[in-house]
């Protein structure tokens, strides 16, 4: 039987009384690339948060590998690239090599250098964020996720900044992470076309999971309808 990674049961979550996620039952396993859509407002962000610990749930629970996530996080860690990133760290003079680095005190030269390398930056380590394109920061920040080689991998909008040449890049550094190192990958996202040819599993959330499958099953009209029913046009891709 394949291992849960992380595991929400009945999980609801609240901001000024209003539950903006209702009970969530969810199993992702170890090794799984999982795609979560939805619209804006949907609770996309505060899914991964609940599986951060950075907030609890109010009702139910998140597990990591059959640990609350703040139990976990004394021995391991989880990769996390946050959607929106505050402008003012560009104003800092800080290097690509120092934002790896930054926040992990124990961290390994070692680790920093397979990290840049495996998103193909090791040569603008030396480089100030402030002279890098929007692509080239974001690739600085998803090394950053990984630098401490985590079993988890949790992505929001990783692909904002990046230009298609570069998403091709990322997206096979993303393949590559998940197939050969064996990461577990979630990643939000609104640009479902593209990533339902990377990932193998995606989760359509409004609030409550709407649906969860694999993508030839779940991009489908009658799904889409049910996450977007707002919307005139729907996809119509082969994936
Ligand atoms: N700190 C907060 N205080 C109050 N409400 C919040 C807070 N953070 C999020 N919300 C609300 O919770 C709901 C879910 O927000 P969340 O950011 O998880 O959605 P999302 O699916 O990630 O959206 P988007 O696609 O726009 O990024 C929204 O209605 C949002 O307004």
């Amino acid at each position: 039987m394949p291992v849960s990674a992380i595991t929400l049961k009945n999980v609801y979550y609240s901001f000024d009384s209003i539950f903006v996620l209702e009970d969530i039952n969810l199993e992702i396993p170890e090794r799984c690339y999982l795609g979560i859509i939805g619209p804006n407002g949907a609770g996309k962000t505060t899914l991964l948060r609940l599986i951060l610990g950075i907030i609890k749930p109010h009702k139910g629970e998140v597990l990591i590998y059959g640990m609350r996530p703040q139990d976990y996080l004394k021995s391991q860690t989880i990769g996390y690239l946050p959607q929106r990133i505050s402008q003012t760290i560009y104003e800092f003079p800080i290097t690509v090599e120092e934002l790896v680095k930054s926040g992990y005190e124990r961290i390994k030269k070692h680790h920093i250098d397979w990290a840049l390398d495996v998103f193909k930056i090791s040569h603008l380590k030396k480089k100030s964020l402030r002279e890098l394109s929007g692509g080239q920061r974001q690739k600085a920040f998803l090394a950053r996720a990984i630098a401490l080689q985590p079993k988890i991998l949790l992505l929001d909008e990783p692909t904002t900044y990046i230009d298609p040449y570069s998403m091709d890049e990322v997206f096979q550094i993303l393949e590559d992470l998940n197939q050969n190192f064996g990461i577990t990958i979630v990643v939000v996202t609104h640009d479902i076309a593209t990533f339902a040819h990377e990932v193998n599993c995606i989760m359509c959330l409004n609030r409550k999971v709407v649906c969860l499958g694999e993508p030839q099953r779940i991009l489908k009209d009658e799904y889409m309808k049910m996450l977007y029913p707002e919307q005139a046009v729907f996809l119509h891709r082969d994936v």
